[in-house]
């Protein structure tokens, strides 16, 4: 029988069944349009300005910063397409160039003796430390790299392999859910592991720095190991808040570090933001990039 509720009912459902179609098509519009971005190529042939915005999101903000903010830190690290371009082999893989999940340690004598160069990523539990890894390794079919919404999902060092170029190690998060033996795991990795070129140190970019993050920084400092500030989900923040985030961690560079690197790196491991720069500078920092040059 007919009935107003009844009706209003059926509505409902299929402005729901409409709705869930709609967020579904548009997920994976997104996911199909920002996937062809993980390679140069693409991105290259980019019109400038949105080449440009992909390539180097921190220049790209300068615009919307005033005149009278420093933005001298902002081009440090500032490389020749030719150079971007030419990074992406180390993350390519090839015949001669087998890139893979190594070994996974939870304590340092379990840990691989790599001589080859290494870098490593640490940041607050949820912070987008492995699903940065998983876009760096995006050209890499069927690498598995574990994300999750859930904070404290890496219990374990990950290493994972270049080829003979370079390792690149993902590390539980700190804070919320941090496996208890956390502090150890971690410290002893960034004490003792000779061939670590650089520490990366994730900030999410849509919450701005927290106490945990200043602590890190804190122990970075303490250890006297050379670091870098990479600000994650930048697709996420209205860029007004963003740029205070960023801001208020170049303040923190500039005033209270002495290893970090002065210009941070800004990150969408959704959108592929930053990733081209960063695998640049991973080549740089590991010795790759200068072969470019000989
Ligand atoms: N929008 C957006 N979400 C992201 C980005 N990077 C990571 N996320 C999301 O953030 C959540 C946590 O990502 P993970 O990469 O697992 O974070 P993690 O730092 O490895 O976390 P732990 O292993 O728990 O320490 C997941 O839901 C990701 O999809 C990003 O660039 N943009
Ligand atoms: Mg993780």
């Amino acid at each position: 029988m007919f009935t107003l509720k009844g009706s209003l009912l059926c509505v409902e459902r299929v402005f729901k069944a409409n709705l869930a179609q709609e967020r579904m098509i548009s997920f994976c519009l997104m996911h199909r349009n920002t996937h062809r971005f993980n390679t140069f190529q693409t991105v290259s042939k980019l019109p400038q300005k949105r080449l440009n915005s992909i390539t180097f999101p921190l220049i790209d903000m300068e615009r919307y910063l005033d005149s009278n903010v420093s933005k001298t830190n902002f081009r440090i690290f500032d490389p020749r397409f030719d150079d971007i371009s030419f990074a992406e082999q180390f993350f390519t893989p090839s015949s001669n160039h087998f890139i893979h999940y190594y070994t996974s340690a939870v304590r340092m004598e379990h840990a691989p003796s790599v001589a080859k160069p290494e870098v490593c990523f640490i940041g607050r539990s949820n912070v987008g430390k492995s699903s940065l890894i998983k876009a760096l390794f995006s050209l890499v079919p069927g690498l598995e790299v574990r994300v999750s919404k859930n904070p404290g999902h890496t219990k374990k060092i990950n290493f994972f392999k270049a080829g003979k170029t370079f390792t690149l190690v993902d590390l539980p998060g700190y804070g919320y859910k941090a496996p208890t033996d956390f502090v150890e795991m971690v410290e002893d990795y960034l004490k003792t592991r000779h061939n670590l070129k650089r520490t990366f140190l994730l900030l999410d970019g849509s919450i701005g720095i927290q106490k945990a993050d200043q602590i890190a920084i804190d122990m970075c400092e303490e250890f006297g190991i050379p670091y870098v500030l990479v600000v994650t989900k930048i697709d996420r923040p209205q860029r007004g808040n963003l740029l205070k985030n960023i801001l208020d961690i170049q303040q923190i560079i500039e005033k209270q570090t002495k290893g970090c690197f002065p210009q941070p790196f800004l990150v969408s491991s959704l959108n592929y933001s930053g990733i081209h720069l960063l695998r640049c500078f991973i080549a740089h920092v590991t010795g790759n990039l200068q072969k470019n040059k000989a």
